[in-house]
């Protein structure tokens, strides 16, 4: 990890840290932790934390053996858990003088741009006011098809969010290997990633019974900060005291991930990642091109089809003749129209269209690459 000045970090921590294993919730973890973020606030360095664990404290006061995979199980021992969760991280907390906020985030409060502004309002006042937040997904109201599914892109968001400079997550093995390390020996630590899409097939699933998402959702979160132009640091819960050094510039031993150098910055952010994408427009090659390699805006003109249906200014995928995702944008017609003026060149799609008197079906402005161009 290079030397850079840190002032405000995310810092992720899994089930598979914050579980005991005699089972429930580890409260040596939940100290630790809780410690290192007040030495880290000591030097200066503002700290918001994501924390799993809601369903290890439920299984934990239920007394049952093994995490419940169905939605309603899983969202009644988080509704247990998550209570005792938070119990304990205030409680800890209060002992180094620091004041913890809870917020439980869905899905769909980052999916509006009024709702996602209005989160990174709160956030910024807590942060002012010197509480530590401290964040979890609403599990137990998230609706299965409007869940994140896993922290790891959550606090990916969190990150864009608050504009972090490094985005930290804690878990239970040393950072990513070239294969999952518990079913194979010879799998060899990755020190340093530049491109994550170069090391997406070597993640694996969870490594316990705990965990959610393994690697796969590591990776996924390590795409989405890099793209904001956010590194993120996988690290061993276990070497967690090296964040300490994070100001000195010597760099904890795990996976650090670099920030891509085109970075995503406002609007552009929320279109790739937090947006909710209502279906897909399919262009020809002629079209792809233009908007991957010349910086242009969509028209009707390159438009081959459309799946699913959407209203006026909401998100949708635009898709190569391959059926690969190429960007996102908000779209200025409704799917139907879309469909009637596919093809088209502006001065027909407005005798079609009459109350529509723009140009570009998605302008450029509204749109974000999802390949690195
Ligand atoms: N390529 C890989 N490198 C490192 N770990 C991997 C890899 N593929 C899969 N894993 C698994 O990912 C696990 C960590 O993810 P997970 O179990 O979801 O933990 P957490 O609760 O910390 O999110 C590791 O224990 C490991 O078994
Ligand atoms: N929200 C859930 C955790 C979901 C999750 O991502 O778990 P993990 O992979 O352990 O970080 C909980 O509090 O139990």
């Amino acid at each position: 990890m290079t030397a850079h000045e840190v002032r405000r970090v995310v810092i992720k921590i899994g089930s598979s840290s914050l579980n005991h294993p005699k089972g429930g919730l580890d409260d040596q973890a939940i100290s630790e932790i809780v410690a290192v973020i007040a030495a880290l606030k000591q030097k200066g360095i503002e700290c918001i934390l994501v924390t799993s664990g809601a369903v290890a404290a439920g299984m934990g006061q239920l007394g049952l053996p093994v995490r419940p995979q169905d939605l309603a199980g899983k969202q009644a021992v988080s509704a247990v858990g998550q209570g005792v969760l938070i119990e304990r991280y205030a409680r800890n907390f209060e002992r180094h003088g620091l004041v913890g906020a809870q917020i439980l985030l869905s899905r769909i409060d980052l999916a509006e741009a009024s709702r996602y502004h209005n989160a990174q309002n709160t956030l910024d006042k807590l942060l002012r006011l010197h509480v530590v937040p401290i964040i979890n997904e609403n599990d137990t109201v998230a609706v299965e098809e409007l869940c994140f599914g896993d922290n790891d892109s959550l606090s990916a968001l969190v990150a864009g969010l608050v504009h972090s400079d490094l985005l930290i997550i804690l878990t239970d093995v040393d950072g990513l290997y070239t294969a999952n390390p518990k079913n194979n020996s010879a799998a060899e630590l990755i020190k340093e990633v530049t491109d994550v899409s170069a090391v997406e097939n070597m993640a694996g699933g969870a490594g316990s019974l705990l965990g959610t998402g393994g690697m796969v959702t590591k990776l996924r979160a390590a795409k989405i900060a890099t793209r904001f132009g956010i590194g993120m640091l996988l690290l061993n819960f276990s070497r967690i005291r090296e964040l300490l050094n994070l100001s000195e510039g010597q760099g904890p031993n795990g996976t650090y991930f670099q920030p891509a150098k085109h970075r995503l910055v406002g609007r552009k952010r929320w279109i790739a990642y937090a947006g909710l994408s209502e279906g897909s427009i399919q262009v020809d090659d002629g079209a792809a091109k233009a908007l991957m390699d010349e910086g242009k805006s969509l028209l009707a003109k390159g438009i081959i089809g459309t799946e699913g249906t959407w209203e006026r200014k909401e998100i949708v995928r635009i898709t190569n003749l391959q059926g690969e995702e190429i960007a996102r944008g908000v779209v200025e017609l409704r799917s139907d129209e879309v469909q009637q003026v596919k093809g088209l060149h502006s001065e027909k799609m407005h005798q079609i269209i009459s109350d529509f008197d723009g140009q570009e079906v998605i302008h450029r402005d509204n749109m974000t690459l999802m390949v690195d161009a």
